[in-house]
């Protein structure tokens, strides 16, 4: 229980600065303001529900014969690492120390050296709401602060997000020390458009799993199926909707789309556009530098959201993950054609699909290799539903009562209430 009135005083402070916190995350990462806003009010949601499962972690009672019984205890691992990535700086650390601090571990977070800001504030939150000093400590800087931290003989586990060969690295670093890691990676997943969708809500679906965070989301649903009977006015849609996404200062209102992470992303970005077009594909909308009118941004790393048709499942853009705003789209005619194709990939992070079916939509995320799946929607995070990838987009999960698994162990107690029966 005093962990938990710890995390709901936290939770309480992020609330009350909730404008603060998304302006500061806006300047940090250059989403725009509405998307910070939702982030951070998922992140002080994150911290309420592990603060609701703090006052309730409890071990079994089992019975054995002649009066014996087992019981387990649940006990925090030590001191968690936790590594960020940059596209989400304040979420990511709610959902690593919330439930690391509600499982009774410290906590030392390396936010992503491109986004070192708002982490800082939610040390200071916590500190503010009574927890005590060096619980939760920041670290700053870049590859060699990581592998510091992952091979540190005083860590106890290790939560990573971020990039497949970092992933890797890591686990390879824990294995030295035996520890449990989480690895959160990333992905190129698939979303499924069966022509019995509701085209409207299909179109906005494909927004939302392509264009949140600049495209630099790793859930996106990149490879976005359509059944071939509803491929042009599906395309059509989508299309007119990618064009009229609002581009320019992210702490503008009316701004959905800031500017990229940084020069090197934008420039790999480009790099799988020029790609796309010299395997065949169509630029449909987009692909280009964006210079807003105010002087002030025009050092910016803005891009105009892209639209690739034509797609080939063999095509470097439809088989890497990109983190930019690119949507491929690829045409599918049966739904074991598409099942096949949407599998066949080395990530399982995300899949969605949409259709009235409602058995279609049931039969076809169970044949889905993916952790997250979506049915008529895509990209919502609410913190009561875990998080995590299959094959090589990781292990390990965020968010949910599993998670409580991911930063505690298990003690078996046996306790005897007859007489040692010695063999010798
Ligand atoms: N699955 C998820 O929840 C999730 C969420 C966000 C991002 N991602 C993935 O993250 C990637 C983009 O993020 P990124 O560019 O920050 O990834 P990255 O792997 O380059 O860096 C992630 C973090 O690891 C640190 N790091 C880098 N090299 C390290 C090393 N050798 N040892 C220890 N730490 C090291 C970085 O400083 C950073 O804090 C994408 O692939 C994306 O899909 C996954
Ligand atoms: O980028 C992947 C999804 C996510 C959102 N918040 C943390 N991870």
């Amino acid at each position: 229980m005093e962990r938990s009135r710890v995390l709901l005083e936290a939770a309480r402070i992020i609330r009350e600065r909730s404008e603060e916190l998304a302006t500061m995350e806006t300047i940090n990462n250059g989403k725009s303001i509405f998307e910070a806003r939702v982030d951070i009010e998922i992140s002080w949601q994150t911290l309420e529900y592990y603060a609701g499962l703090a006052g309730s972690m409890a071990g079994q009672h089992v019975q054995l014969p002649g009066g014996s019984f087992g019981y387990t205890r649940r006990e925090p691992l030590g001191v968690c690492v936790g590594i960020g990535a940059w596209n989400y700086p304040f979420q990511i650390a709610c959902w690593k120390s919330g439930p690391a601090l509600a499982s009774g571990n410290a906590m030392v977070y390396k936010p992503s050296p491109f986004t070192p800001i708002t982490v800082v504030l939610l040390a200071e939150i916590f500190r503010e709401a009574g927890a005590p000093p060096g619980l939760f400590n920041v670290v700053q800087g870049g590859a060699s602060t990581g592998e510091f931290l992952s091979k540190h003989p005083d860590v106890a586990k290790i939560s990573f997000t971020g990039s497949v060969p970092t992933g890797s690295k890591i686990m390879e670093m824990a294995s030295k020390g035996i520890k449990p890691v989480t690895l959160e990676l990333g992905g190129k997943s698939p979303l499924i458009i069966f022509s019995d969708s509701d085209l409207e809500n299909a179109v906005n679906g494909a927004m939302m799993a392509n264009f949140l965070t600049q495209g630099q989301v790793c859930c996106n649903g990149t490879r976005v199926f359509v059944q071939s009977n509803i491929l042009q006015k599906f395309t059509e849609e989508v299309v007119k909707k990618v064009k009229k996404i609002k581009i320019g200062d992210p702490l503008l209102e009316d701004t959905r789309m800031g500017p990229l992470i940084n020069r090197p992303q934008l420039e790999k970005v480009f790099a799988f556009i020029k790609g796309a077009k010299e395997q065949g594909a169509k630029v449909l909308t987009g692909g280009e530098p964006y210079i807003p009118e105010d002087q002030k941004l025009k050092a910016g790393f803005y891009m105009t959201p892209c639209v690739l048709g034509d797609c080939k499942d063999d095509m470097t853009c439809v088989k890497e993950e990109i983190f930019g705003p690119v949507m491929s789209i690829l045409p599918f005619d049966t739904e074991e054609e598409v099942l096949e194709r949407a599998n066949n990939s080395t990530y399982g992070l995300a899949a969605g699909v949409f259709t009235r079916d409602i058995q279609r939509a049931h039969r076809v995320v169970a044949s889905l290799q993916a952790g997250m799946c979506f049915i008529n929607n895509y990209n919502v995070s609410p913190v009561e539903l875990p998080f995590g990838g299959y094959k090589k987009s990781g292990f390990g999960r965020e968010n949910g009562q599993v998670t409580i698994e991911y930063y505690s162990q298990l003690k078996t107690v046996c306790v005897e209430m007859g007489k040692v029966e010695s063999v010798f």
